[in-house]
């Protein structure tokens, strides 16, 4: 049993994580300044109302517990609003982790998982991305957590302090007991939005580009479920306290699905249509992005459990119509 730091464990994918820890046997404090998140979504978990960035509540923190790890997911997630508005990604992503890693050092504490992005690589140049794809953020977003896996490489050298950097791909789904799942408000995530507009809350789903060089002229994401997620995170927790080395994996289900196919996976499990107008390509959106998370797979050992697309939707609809009653 551990005693683990989870900052941003109010948001989607730190709640599951949160879920998991628990579940797992660890005994979990979570951070989180609700600016996007939910109290109730870190159960009864301890939970601390605060900015990651707020160094003396970092110190009364690191004092009161003696945390023997951090996982890292309090972040601002949007690539629209970080071309609009870089400066708020670079304070919240790098400035403040930064001062999270610093008091990390202060107090002994020598490990971390970090929630990275996709958003590093920016615009694909093979079909399938590994982590030795080269690394062309395309937007302010992606480039800020691209900036800490560097620190982070950097503070293994300086300090010794060990990391685990995953680079998720598009987080979908919800637990499947369906208690917690995806909140966001706005809702930009393509499988919430066309569940939503499944349902009636919303009118229509704008197809962001049908010109794409794909199948059918949509976009195609490699949809991860937030389970399989979490358990990531468990594995690389087990790599770091054996004392292995600072490292980077791509998460991903390694399959790629274009808007339409989810939009029709949408209609199977719902068994309802999804009106939907198109709409012109949003800015920075690369037309594929897809995995190759054999490295995860070979040394961490994670063996995603939810890799078919109606799961992941199921899962995610079971949480939209409870979510409709809250
Ligand atoms: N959702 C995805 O598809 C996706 C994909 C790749 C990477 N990620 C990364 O995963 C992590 C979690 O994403 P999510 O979808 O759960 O987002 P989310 O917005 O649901 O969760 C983020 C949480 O962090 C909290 N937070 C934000 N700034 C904070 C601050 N300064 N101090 C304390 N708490 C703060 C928010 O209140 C929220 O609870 C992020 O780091 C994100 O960049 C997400
Ligand atoms: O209303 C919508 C919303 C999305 N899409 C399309 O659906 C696909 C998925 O879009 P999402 O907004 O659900 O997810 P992104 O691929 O843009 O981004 C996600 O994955 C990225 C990594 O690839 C980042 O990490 C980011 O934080 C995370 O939200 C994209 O082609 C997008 O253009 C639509 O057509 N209509």
């Amino acid at each position: 049993m551990k005693k683990l730091l989870v900052t941003g464990g109010c948001g989607y994918i730190g709640s599951h994580m949160v879920a998991s820890l628990q579940r797992a046997g660890h005994d979990v404090v979570v951070l989180d300044d609700l600016s996007s998140g939910w109290r109730e979504s870190s159960g009864g978990a301890t939970t601390c109302i605060g900015d990651v960035g707020d160094r003396a509540l970092l110190d009364e923190l690191f004092r009161q517990h003696a945390f023997d790890g951090v996982l890292h997911f309090a972040s601002l997630i949007e690539v629209g609003e970080s071309v609009d508005n870089p400066a708020i990604y670079y304070r919240t992503n790098v400035a403040k982790t930064l001062t999270l890693l610093e008091a990390m050092i202060e107090h002994g504490v020598g490990v971390l998982v970090f929630s990275s992005t996709a958003a590093v690589f920016g615009e694909p140049c093979r079909p399938l991305i590994d982590e030795s794809h080269p690394t062309q953020p395309l937007n302010p977003y992606g480039a800020s957590k691209l900036m800490i896996e560097r620190v982070l490489a950097d503070f293994e050298l300086a300090h010794g302090l060990r990391s685990v950097s995953l680079r998720y791909f598009n987080a979908a789904g919800a637990s499947p007991d369906g208690t917690i799942g995806e909140r966001h408000d706005p809702e930009t995530h393509l499988v919430p939005l066309a569940l939503q507009t499944a349902m009636g809350v919303r009118p229509a789903l704008k197809v962001f580009g049908r010109d794409y060089p794909t199948g059918d002229g949509t976009c195609i994401r490699d949809y991860v479920h937030v389970c399989d997620l979490a358990d990531a995170h468990l594995l690389a927790l087990e790599y770091l306290f054996e004392g292995q080395p600072t490292a980077r994996f791509n998460l991903g289900s390694g399959s790629g699905f274009s808007v339409q196919e989810v939009l029709d996976s949408v209609e199977r499990v719902t068994g309802r249509r999804v009106p939907f107008t198109d709409a012109p390509r949003r800015a920075g959106d690369p037309a594929r992005l897809v995995a190759d998370a054999g490295a995860a797979k070979a040394t961490l050992g994670w063996r995603p459990r939810y890799a078919d697309l109606d799961t992941i939707v199921q899962h995610a609809w079971a949480w939209e119509q409870k979510r409709a009653l809250l």
